[in-house]
């Protein structure tokens, strides 16, 4: 029998398409009540004291619901959207709308966990019914060959083993009518949701615009438009431009895409036109991606402390003048503060960049790890718990696989990854006039360049950290 009203509560599942909870909703009920609910986290300070969200990962957010909305509508349904604490938006959507099933989505993380489980056990006492689905990951956690507290402490072993025996489930199609889906169809503006529109330059990787059908365009430029899958291997360390990666994080981190979708187009990419090391890539990334969300589920709260999920403490350093310097891009050294004035000023950066402003904070800073992952939480677009919070715990000793020294020597990353200093001076112009490598250097130069280059910025004569200490 069906439920007479149901209510769809998106979360990271902003799409039509392949969306179980949706699909179930839509099927097993006569009238859909439909929501997204913007959380007030999102404006709440973090522990460092800076608002969780930025305006452009809340730009991206926006731009993802409304495109979620125009699809709604476009088959005759509407969504609403609401702001404020979920738990109590919820209750007030139940007094409202009286419905009696509730469809939604387990995500990653102890938050957005906790959140759900508030929610359930609200709805029990009114007799709602309450279907959740696992739509994060390219395995269903319920195919996985472990139960969640024997997960493999290596990722190798995580993935050879799913490889061999995990099946991944097929896709799951888009609603064909959501008439049923009733509600008023408001026009909402970011304005009156406190959100100030604000989208990456044009000297981003790319114009990242959220929403469903912005991530299938760039699935299709990277696979089919201009076969860039298969060089993926080679070109996944670049810094520069936006072909040297795909661009899947934001869409995948909000759910503008499933990460089903992206594996069955390379699929179906490797059969029609070719297979290789680089496509295969592709896969193993996201292998990657499912592990650190199992990882969250197997560890939950000890993730997110300082010692994460090793047994001994460590000494962090919490200076706040420190913190701020990496922060603002303003260490003097350069490949750092290139990295970091590009995540300021467009909400991305390169998986390379990543790896060395974190290991700069944590090894050479010894700053606790976790104010760079509360950093990373408000500014990247493509922010996603398990990802950041598992990857920081990763890069700074105190997270999975803890037999790989993640140290890495900024000076020796920038000769291989940066050797004429060009994606440097395309955040940092005022080093311009230097030529090739020794832009990244100029902290080690002697004092005759500073008379020469006056346009110099005169942090990088004053790196935080001697510089000497990496051989290159
Ligand atoms: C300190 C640190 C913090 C990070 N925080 C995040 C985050 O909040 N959100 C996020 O999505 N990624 C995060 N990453 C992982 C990685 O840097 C990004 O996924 C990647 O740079 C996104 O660009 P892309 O889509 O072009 O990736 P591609 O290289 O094209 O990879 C394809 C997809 O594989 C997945 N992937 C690739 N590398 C990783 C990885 N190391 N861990 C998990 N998934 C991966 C992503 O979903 C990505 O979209 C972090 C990495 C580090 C070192």
């Amino acid at each position: 029998m069906k439920n007479k009203k149901s209510l769809v509560w998106f979360r990271n599942n902003l799409r039509l398409a392949d969306n179980e909870a949706l699909y179930e909703a839509s099927s097993n009920s006569e009238q859909l009540i439909m929501v997204y609910i913007l959380d007030a986290r999102h404006w709440q300070e973090s522990p460092i004291k800076l608002r969780t969200s930025s305006d452009k990962k809340l730009t991206f957010l926006w731009d993802s619901i409304m495109a979620l909305k125009k699809s709604v509508e476009a088959k005759g349904g509407s969504l609403l959207l609401k702001k404020g604490n979920t738990e109590e938006v919820i209750a007030e959507l139940f007094d409202e709308y009286n419905f009696d099933a509730v469809y939604t989505t387990i995500e990653s993380g102890v938050y957005e966990e906790r959140e759900l489980e508030n929610v359930e056990n609200y709805l029990i006492k009114k007799g709602v019914s309450t279907y959740t689905f696992a739509e994060t990951t390219l395995y269903h956690p319920d195919d996985i060959p472990w139960p969640i507290n024997k997960l493999p402490a290596v990722f190798t072993q995580f993935r050879k083993e799913n490889e061999k025996q995990t099946p991944i489930r097929a896709l799951i199609n888009a609603p064909e009518d959501l008439s049923h889906a009733v509600g008023e169809k408001l026009t909402y503006k970011p304005h009156d949701f406190n959100i100030s529109i604000d989208y990456p330059p044009e000297k981003s990787v790319l114009n990242f615009k959220g929403g469903e059908q912005e991530a299938l365009n760039r699935l299709n430029y990277y696979f089919w438009e201009t076969d860039l899958v298969q060089t993926y291997k080679k070109t996944r360390n670049g810094l520069l431009g936006g072909d040297y990666s795909a661009k899947f994080s934001p869409y995948l981190a909000l759910g503008c895409i499933s990460p089903r979708t992206i594996y069955f187009e390379l699929k179906k990419y490797e059969k029609e036109r070719k297979s290789n090391q680089s496509t295969y890539w592709i896969f193993f990334e996201l292998a990657w991606r499912d592990y650190f969300h199992f990882i969250m589920k197997k560890h939950g709260n000890q993730l997110f402390s300082a010692q994460g999920i090793k047994e001994e403490g460590y000494e962090w350093s919490h200076s706040e003048k420190d913190f701020q310097k990496w922060s603002e891009g303003k260490t003097g050294v350069p490949f750092v503060d290139a990295n970091m004035r590009e995540l300021n000023e467009t909400g991305f950066m390169s998986n390379r960049g990543r790896q060395n402003v974190a290991s700069f904070l944590t090894h050479d800073l010894n700053i606790d790890w976790r104010w760079g992952a509360w950093y990373f939480e408000r500014q990247l677009l493509d922010y996603d718990v398990a990802s950041n919070w598992g990857n920081w715990a990763y890069v700074a000793g105190v997270g999975n696989d803890p037999r790989e020294n993640r140290y890495f020597n900024i000076l020796s990353q920038a000769k291989k990854y940066d050797p004429k200093g060009e994606y440097i001076k395309y955040w940092l112009p005022s080093l311009s006039g230097i030529e090739g490598f020794n832009a990244h250097k100029v902290g080690l130069l002697n004092g005759e360049i500073r008379e020469t280059h006056k346009e110099i910025d005169a942090v990088f004569f004053e790196p935080m950290i001697d510089m000497k200490k990496w051989d290159y």
